[in-house]
């Protein structure tokens, strides 16, 4: 990956460790009104004893897949490790609750901590399925309830966002570098911070976001905007020219000297010099004189609708799909780059030409300059128009120029694509033939474009040693009680199988031994189990007022997402209709459950 990228020192290193902090908003008092009303009222009632053991999970997995990502326990345990309420939080609550409340509660609420809890958890980073607990929550019911909004709140975000990301990766493919460029269509300053976080967990390889880079010590990438092109006008705005040789530091013009090349380029694309932008070429060379080893341009400034056509109707622009006439050919003086017809040729260029003409062309003249001082540029972005097509033509020009200059590295150099990219267009940008090395993608990927939320709940399950069920007319609302395990059974080859919930008090399972899984609501839906390999999903992370295991570093819960994804089956990750994974309950808790049901159940009346 060779875009523009910052460089960290060690000193820098231990300092964006040392930041990878808890963000400053996540406090005890970011959480819904009705927990501490809620606290209130069982505090009056004398359940300041009670002990409740809460599951936090989802229903649903996002995006219309069958798998998710967990993320957020890093978050999840920090919150734990601080949690704590300051004078002026008190006071505040003094203020908003009503003014019966007693006194001694607010003493209370002064000396709380999470010392009494215990949090079992997933491991961050894996893959995990709907209604298998990612946390499980146990202590005292007061702070057990006054977690709930705030891990939900660090874990469903986080989680839809890993997932978002790790789908993005899985369409692009491993050898492709996926940029987030998303802070600025954030929703808000911690969605933008949080979407760049799980963002790199996800398998992005790193993120414009620079205090997301100083943070969480994420690679932090990026090129120039358009505005940058468009405040120069003429070559005169070039206003110092001279470059320092690489190796010689003899002085160089560029400006002479991509001017010069311009011409020679020209000949070779069959590009007239006058229909590229001076203006363009003199942003190139001011940028490349100030990043000469990081030189990576914004190519497509001057297209069509910018340069010629502002206001034409979007049904004349270049349109995408469909281009079949790039490849390139030789001409009388040489090779030659064969241009499809425009689509809206009777308006003037295409996108594609324009873009070929001015914005391709003018890089190449000061990516052969800089050459020419010793310095290799690093490659283009496009961010309009048919990026396929595109992308194999700016190859193809760069095809072109490193075997008329003998320059092997020209072919090489990068191609990034960006503008309003999903995981469609890049499932269909490689359908149709690309070769875009890199994709800088904002908008869909940091807002979940596709399903904003993830819908994670927090269910008690028991108290005082008795279970709890929820009941609802919608069965896949029923919630499993009681304490739990949950494992996962791997098959013969060597791939997760089904995720098995029990009651905590029946032994686990056991590799080559039989095992019945049924579906926790389906009687007629069961079958038997002999797992190659048993994982007992939880750890306990939390315990005695500390953190039991250390949370790994960011690298690692990244690396352990692609691990734990390439446990899946293949039909379970496609895109399309993809195959459920099974999860399941042990034959004693799928008892358990409905015989709770039953009891819970009124008998109706029939009259
Ligand atoms: N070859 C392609 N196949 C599928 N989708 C594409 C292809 N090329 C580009 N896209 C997508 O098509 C959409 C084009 O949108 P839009 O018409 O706004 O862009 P544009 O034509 O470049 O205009 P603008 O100059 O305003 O950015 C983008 O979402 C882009 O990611
Ligand atoms: O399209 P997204 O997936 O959201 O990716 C981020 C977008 O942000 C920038 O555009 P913007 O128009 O804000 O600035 P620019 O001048 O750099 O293009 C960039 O060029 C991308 O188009
Ligand atoms: O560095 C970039 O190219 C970039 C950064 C943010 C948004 N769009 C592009
Ligand atoms: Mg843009």
């Amino acid at each position: 990956m060779s875009l523009l990228a910052t460089k960290m020192s060690s000193d820098d290193l231990i300092c964006s460790r040392k930041m990878a902090r808890q963000n400053g908003i996540v406090q005890p008092l970011l959480t819904d009104l009705y927990q501490i009303t809620m606290a209130y009222a069982y505090w009056k009632s004398g359940k300041v004893n009670d002990v409740a053991v809460f599951d936090l999970f989802f229903r649903t997995n996002p995006f219309q897949g069958e798998f998710t990502i967990f993320a957020g326990l890093e978050e999840c345990l920090k919150f734990l490790e601080n949690f704590h309420y300051s004078d002026s939080d008190i006071e505040y609550l003094k203020q908003t609750l009503p003014e019966n409340i007693e006194p001694e509660f607010f003493a209370y609420l002064k000396d709380l901590t999470c010392k009494d809890i215990k949090l079992s958890a997933i491991e961050e980073g894996s893959v995990v399925f709907p209604r298998v607990p990612l946390l499980r929550v146990e202590g005292p019911l007061i702070i057990a309830q006054l977690l709930e909004t705030t891990l939900l709140t660090l874990v469903n975000f986080a989680s839809l966002m890993a997932t978002n990301a790790a789908r993005y990766r899985m369409v692009a493919g491993k050898h492709v570098s996926l940029l987030e460029f998303g802070l600025r269509r954030a929703q808000g300053p911690d969605g933008g911070l949080s979407a760049s976080k799980y963002a790199y967990i996800g398998g992005f390889d790193g993120t414009s976001n620079v205090l997301a880079g100083k943070m969480f010590n994420i690679p932090v990438k990026g090129t120039h905007a358009h505005s940058f092109v468009t405040s120069f006008s003429t070559l005169d705005d070039v206003s110092s020219a001279t470059l320092s040789h690489a190796e010689t530091r003899a002085p160089c013009n560029l400006l002479q000297l991509a001017s010069e090349w311009r011409k020679k380029v020209s000949s070779i694309i069959d590009i007239s010099p006058e229909e590229a932008s001076d203006g363009e070429l003199a942003a190139l060379i001011s940028y490349a004189i100030a990043f000469p080893s990081g030189f990576m341009a914004l190519v497509d400034t001057y297209d069509v609708k910018r340069y010629n056509f502002q206001g034409l109707p979007s049904r004349h622009r270049q349109r995408i799909n469909g281009h079949s006439g790039y490849n390139s050919n030789c001409g009388p003086n040489g090779p030659r780059i064969q241009i499809s017809p425009s689509i809206d040729s009777t308006y003037g260029y295409s996108t594609v030409e324009r873009t070929l003409r001015s914005g391709l062309l003018n890089f190449c003249a000061v990516a052969l300059a800089l050459n020419d001082c010793g310095y290799r540029a690093l490659g283009i972005r496009i961010d309009s128009g048919d990026l396929a097509y595109l992308s194999v033509l700016a190859r193809e020009t760069f095809d072109q120029i490193a075997r008329e200059f003998q320059l092997p590295w020209f072919s090489k150099l990068t191609i990034v694509a960006s503008n309003d990219i999903n995981e469609e267009t890049i499932l269909s940008l490689n359908e149709q033939g690309h070769k875009i090395d890199s994709f800088g993608i904002g908008t869909h990927l940091v807002t979940c474009q596709r399903q904003p939320a993830l819908g994670c709940v927090y269910k008690l399950v028991e108290i005082n040693s008795q279970p709890r069920i929820k009941l609802s007319q919608d069965v896949g609302k029923v919630t499993i009680p009681g304490h739990k395990e949950a494992y996962r059974l791997f098959g013969a080859d060597g791939h997760a199988l089904i995720d098995l919930l029990q009651r905590s008090s029946e032994p686990p399972p056991e590799v080559g031994q039989k095992v019945l899984c049924r579906h926790p609501f389906q009687e007629s839906k069961r079958a038997y189990v002999i797992p190659s390999k048993v994982e007992h999903l939880y750890k306990m992370y939390w315990s005695d007022g500390h953190i039991c295991i250390k949370p790994k570093p960011l690298l690692e819960v990244r690396e352990r997402v692609q691990s734990s994804l390439r446990t899946l089956r293949q039909d379970i990750k496609r895109n399309l209709n993809p195959t459920p994974y099974k999860v399941a309950v042990s034959d004693n808790l799928y008892n358990f459950i409905h015989d709770l049901w039953l009891q819970n159940a009124p008998i109706g009346e029939l009259s």
